[in-house]
């Protein structure tokens, strides 16, 4: 079952140790992470993606399911403006909305006054320049991940990975989570490296737990929670 317990102030997001699986689109999935351990189950709600979680009537039972099982769940945005993110935080149980549209600063502000729920705001990277710091006071994390190839229609889940080596540039006090192609066969050395930065509180994944784009698949999301876990558990010893 999940493993990290829900924030006590709601309207915060407190980060740590976490593994977030991306892309659910079905309850034997989200079963299936919860089971393994993960601890963030993300929806995306951007419809040019293959994992489109649909209409709010069909979001509704998946964020449902993943709360009942101890998932804190993550409704994934790209270029929706504070009005309607406001609404979708409204009609579902969210304990966060990740930002993935390259969202300005003042933006990120705005949504975070209007939505009343944690942000997560993510940084498309490829070399040390696209680190930067960080000055999103609204932001409860940021998540690193890699830049979408030339033309892609949507922001993320490429399963491409950038230079884990750039995060030793990041000098915000924000926490973060590391994406991009991260797979159960790297992730035990994606974590050695990115562990060895303070703010680092975890990492997360959508293609490298999928049999096909948008086709999770069970022995992959049980594999890579494992190695993940055991990972962070060697990178931070008590
Ligand atoms: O996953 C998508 O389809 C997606 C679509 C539009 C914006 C963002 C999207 N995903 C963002 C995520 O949080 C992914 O988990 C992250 O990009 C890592 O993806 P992957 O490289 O496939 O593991």
């Amino acid at each position: 079952m999940a493993q990290s317990s829900p924030p006590s102030d709601p309207n915060r997001l407190v980060l740590s140790g976490e593994i977030k699986i991306c892309g659910l689109r079905s309850i034997d999935m989200i079963e299936t992470a919860a089971q393994a351990g993960a601890s963030l189950a993300g929806f995306v709600f951007v419809p040019a993606s293959p994992r489109y979680v649909g209409s709010l009537a069909e979001a509704k039972p998946l964020v449902d399911a993943a709360k009942a099982l101890g998932l804190r769940a993550v409704a994934l945005v790209a270029g929706q403006g504070p009005d309607a993110l406001a609404s979708l935080a409204q009609a579902l149980p969210l304990d966060a909305l990740q930002l993935h549209g390259a969202e300005e600063p003042a933006l990120v502000e705005a949504i975070g006054a209007a939505v009343h729920i944690p942000i997560l705001a993510a940084r498309a990277v490829s070399t040390a320049r696209d680190i930067g710091d960080d000055v999103l006071p609204r932001a409860d994390g940021l998540l690193f991940d890699a830049k979408p190839p030339e033309g892609a229609r949507y922001q993320g889940g490429h399963g491409t990975p950038f230079d884990w080596s750039v995060l030793a540039a990041y000098r915000g006090s924000l926490p973060f989570l590391l994406a991009g192609g991260l797979t159960p066969e790297n992730v035990t050395q994606a974590i050695r490296v990115a562990a060895s930065h303070p703010q680092f509180a975890g990492v997360d994944v959508s293609s490298g737990v999928e049999a096909e784009k948008g086709q999770k698949d069970p022995a992959k999301i049980v594999a890579f929670v494992e190695r993940a876990r055991a990972a962070m558990r060697d990178a931070r010893p008590l």
